[in-house]
């Protein structure tokens, strides 16, 4: 059973997935009656109230998943998460016509003085010569941040026969040419524009982007617009040349402090402002829940994800193809981790045959994580093991390479140390499982899993016969052998399995064989 955490108001409708589910329980933060051990919870899912910082992500030590309901994820600590192997899953686009919409609303707002003429006509006044308005109807507006929200901005411009231009460090041509949109740089935009409307995200780059020094270069009389996050338009710099009259007016339903703290700025006559409202609609909410709750109950039941933020995507279909490739790499990575005695530095991957045709990074993360798992304490999976692998000074690689040993598919992992260079060779048989095929230097054939015992030893008559002498004496049924040699008499290695784990002390016994060089446990 898993436990899954609505931690902030998200749409009971968009949790159904997850409701209806089985082997999931939903508790609610806010149902006072929704008893939860916080160290039972498998996912976690938030909106913007929630901060999921470093000490949170600790105090839920079984987590997996975090999602938002909801495009921003900075109220997430990305970094702190993804090093504690926590996939963060977002919902990018279910509020993005929402929040295209309430930004046109405060556009046409802010021009037309909508709010500020609402509260004159409800306190007993009838202003009419203050509340003049400008027309949108030719008038050019300017998108900094030309993604989702930024391209619905501009189709609903065009209807209103605006003029629009735009700047995205990031914006092809083609984008920009479909949405029949100018793309220019940023002071170009900013010396345009007669309304400006920021939709990037919260960045180094993009924090202040509008500023004290760079705001007189707007045309006098512009209007601002912020529905994206609270930051890009600096708020001092904004207030200041609000009382300047450099800045006509300006429309903000973000802060930099939530709820904001700048009263001045938010009481100013010619500002207009809303609570962080632009995704909230039932359908946005509905469509943001919907859309986490399905890609957390897959993540939960070991599917592909549609949208992860630290986790590569894989498009259904191959994730089908890939899932079994997927396992074996981890097999593979502990299979090295517990045969090297001395430190890894460097691990190859080599693929050959149909994977090549796919995307093999998940699969070495998957052997690098298949490694790492036995070595530190911190859960590891393909979203932390690369950050892992690091602070470890272990580096890793890929290859693709034509030669597929005859199968139609190979999967080689090397591990190299100073004094250790080792070697495993898998593949995957369709309806047969996976099977490895070669160990370091050796050609074998063995199923990877259970409880195994991997030796190395001189192709000698009686080895195996006082091999299993120790196992009878110690009543250790063999299951399975496989043994593999170079020449006759030379190097040679067995892998047997167990129905149950060995004792140690069989292998102090074994050791004892003058034939055999080395007998390690593998547990797979
Ligand atoms: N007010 C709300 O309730 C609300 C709702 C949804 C989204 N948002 C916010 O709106 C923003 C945009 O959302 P989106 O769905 O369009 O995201 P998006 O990722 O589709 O678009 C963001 C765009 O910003 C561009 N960008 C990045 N850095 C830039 C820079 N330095 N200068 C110019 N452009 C830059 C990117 O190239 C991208 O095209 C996000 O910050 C999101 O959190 C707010
Ligand atoms: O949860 C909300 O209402 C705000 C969402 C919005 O800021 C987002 O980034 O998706």
């Amino acid at each position: 059973m898993f436990h899954v955490l609505v931690a902030d108001s998200i749409s009971s409708e968009g949790l159904t997935p997850l409701l209806e589910a089985e082997n999931v329980k939903v508790y609610r933060k806010d149902r006072e009656e929704d008893n939860y051990n916080p160290e039972d919870i498998d996912a976690l899912l938030v909106r913007s109230a929630t901060q999921v910082d470093d000490a949170l992500l600790s105090s839920l030590s079984n987590l997996q998943v975090v999602a938002r309901a909801g495009v921003g994820v900075d109220n997430i600590d990305i970094t702190a998460a993804t090093k504690r192997g926590v996939v963060v899953i977002n919902a990018p686009d279910g509020n993005t016509i929402s929040t295209a919409e309430h930004t046109f609303a405060m556009i046409s707002s802010l021009v037309r003085h909508i709010p500020q003429a609402n509260m004159n006509v409800k306190g007993a006044q009838w202003s009419r010569k203050k509340f003049i308005g400008t027309e949108l109807f030719g008038k050019t507006l300017g998108i900094v941040g030309f993604g989702r929200i930024g391209g619905e901005i501009a189709k609903r411009a065009k209807a209103f026969q605006m003029k629009v231009v735009v700047y995205d460090p990031f914006l092809t041509d083609t984008r920009a040419e479909k949405l029949s949109v100018i793309s220019l740089p940023l002071d170009e935009v900013m010396k345009q524009a007669d309304i400006i409307t920021v939709h990037t995200p919260l960045t180094k780059e993009t924090k202040g982007l509008f500023n004290k020094e760079n705001i007189p270069q707007l045309k006098k009389g512009v209007y601002l617009v912020n529905c994206a996050r609270g930051g890009i338009i600096d708020e001092e710099a904004l207030l200041h040349h609000l009382n300047t009259g450099h800045v006509a007016g300006a429309a903000l339903d973000v802060f930099e402090v939530e709820p904001p703290t700048n009263h001045d700025l938010v009481q100013h006559e010619h500002v207009i402002v809303t609570p962080h409202l632009g995704a909230s609609t039932k359908e946005a909410q509905y469509n943001v829940a919907f859309q986490v709750s399905k890609d957390v109950l897959a993540y939960l039941n070991g599917q592909s994800v549609n949208t992860s933020i630290n986790l590569p995507t894989i498009p259904k279909e191959i994730y089908k193809k890939i899932q079994p490739f997927y396992q074996l790499g981890k097999t593979l990575g502990s299979i090295l981790s517990q045969s090297a005695k001395t430190p890894i530095e460097e691990i190859t991957a080599t693929y050959a045959g149909v994977i090549t045709e796919w995307e093999t990074s998940i699969l070495t993360k998957s052997i690098i994580a298949g490694f790492l798992r036995n070595r530190v304490d911190t859960t590891v999976n393909e979203v932390n093991a690369a950050t892992i692998a690091k602070e470890r000074g272990i580096s890793y690689g890929e290859k693709h390479q034509t030669d597929s040993y005859g199968y139609s598919n190979i999967i080689q992992v090397e591990a190299q140390g100073k004094d250790v260079n080792l070697v495993v060779r898998a593949t995957f048989i369709e309806g047969f499982g996976a099977r490895i095929v070669h160990m370091n230097g050796f050609d074998i054939d063995f199923a990877p899993s259970g409880h195994l015992l991997y030796v190395q030893h001189t192709d000698r008559p009686g080895v195996i016969g006082q091999l299993g002498l120790i196992f009878g004496k110690h009543e250790t049924n063999i299951a399975t052998m496989h043994v593999g040699r170079m020449l006759q008499g030379g190097k040679a290695i067995m892998m047997l399995s167990f129905d149950q784990p060995l004792e140690k002390v069989l292998i102090d016994e074994i050791l004892l064989i003058p034939d055999i060089s080395s007998a390690i446990i593998l547990e797979l």
